[in-house]
């Protein structure tokens, strides 16, 4: 599967809602047991959730657009399919989310393809769900420390933490991701699949049992004023940056 939202692969509430069904077709069809999730754009392999979804919107555009990030993140996340992410560029934040969310992760060995929750770095926090799914990665002390700095760890950074499973030259990176999904095959769907649930489920219904007040707490949250300044001077810094 190979995310086409150029020029970011930010995930917008229409992006969010392809690959959805994009997802929702490949699991009903029988004949397909894995997918390995990578980019289009040139270097990047998401720049995680679209701030111009977040930024300037209503109150019930928020709720929508948040219920739609949750529902990709379950859908990813408790996937039966096998899902191996390639990461062929840069995913901070939402990014990373979706590729924490993958059952395996191959990083192409290039310093500018960071990897990490970098939510402080906009003033903004990783929900609860975004946190749970880095420790049960990294461990509870590096995700402390990344998360509170907003690391985006560098391949060799990222790889010693363990927050990508294997990094490899860049020209590699589809023929790994096709080696490790034949590895993963070669595993009985159904004992794969439940082993999956079992240890997937109890973070999953975290979210599960109170989906409703996630959202509302998005919304308050992202409705601040002082929130709402922050995602201003952020979305700025991006504009300067071009010069
Ligand atoms: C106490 C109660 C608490 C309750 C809490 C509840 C919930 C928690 C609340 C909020 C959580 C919200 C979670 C958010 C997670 C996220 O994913 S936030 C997004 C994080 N992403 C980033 O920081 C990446 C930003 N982008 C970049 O760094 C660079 O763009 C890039 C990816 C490195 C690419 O660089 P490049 O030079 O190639 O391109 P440009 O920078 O020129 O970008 C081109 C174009 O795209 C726009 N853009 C980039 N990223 C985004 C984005 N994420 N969303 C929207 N738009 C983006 C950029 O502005 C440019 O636009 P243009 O100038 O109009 O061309």
């Amino acid at each position: 599967m190979k995310m086409r939202n150029p020029p970011v692969n930010s995930l917008s509430l229409e992006f969010l809602t392809e690959l959805l069904i994009s997802l929702e077709k490949l699991e009903n069809d029988k004949t397909f047991r894995g997918i390995i999730i990578t980019s289009d754009c040139p270097g990047i392999f998401s720049a995680g959730l679209d701030l111009l979804e977040m930024y300037g919107r209503d109150p019930a555009h928020c709720a929508e657009y948040w219920k739609a990030v949750q529902e990709l993140w379950l859908r990813v996340y408790l996937s039966n399919l096998v899902v191996i992410g390639a990461i062929n560029g840069i995913s901070p934040a939402g990014g990373c989310l979706l590729s924490l969310s993958c059952d395996y992760r191959v990083l192409a060995n290039n310093p500018k393809y960071a990897i990490g929750l970098n939510e402080t770095l906009l003033g903004i926090i990783a929900p609860f769900w975004f946190k749970d799914v880095l420790v049960n990665t990294i461990g509870h002390r590096a995700a402390e420390r990344a998360l509170q700095l907003g690391f985006l760890f560098p391949p060799s950074d990222a790889l010693q933490v363990g927050i990508v499973d294997q990094v490899v030259p860049e020209d590699q990176v589809q023929s790994t991701a096709r080696s490790v999904m034949a590895q993963w095959l070669a595993i009985p769907d159904h004992a794969r699949q439940l082993t999956k649930n079992l240890v997937r489920k109890p973070t999953a219904d975290r979210l599960l049992q109170q989906r409703d007040a996630d959202i509302q707490n998005f919304v308050r949250f992202i409705s601040r004023d002082s929130i709402q300044k922050s995602l201003h001077v952020y979305l700025e810094k991006l504009k300067q940056k071009k010069g």
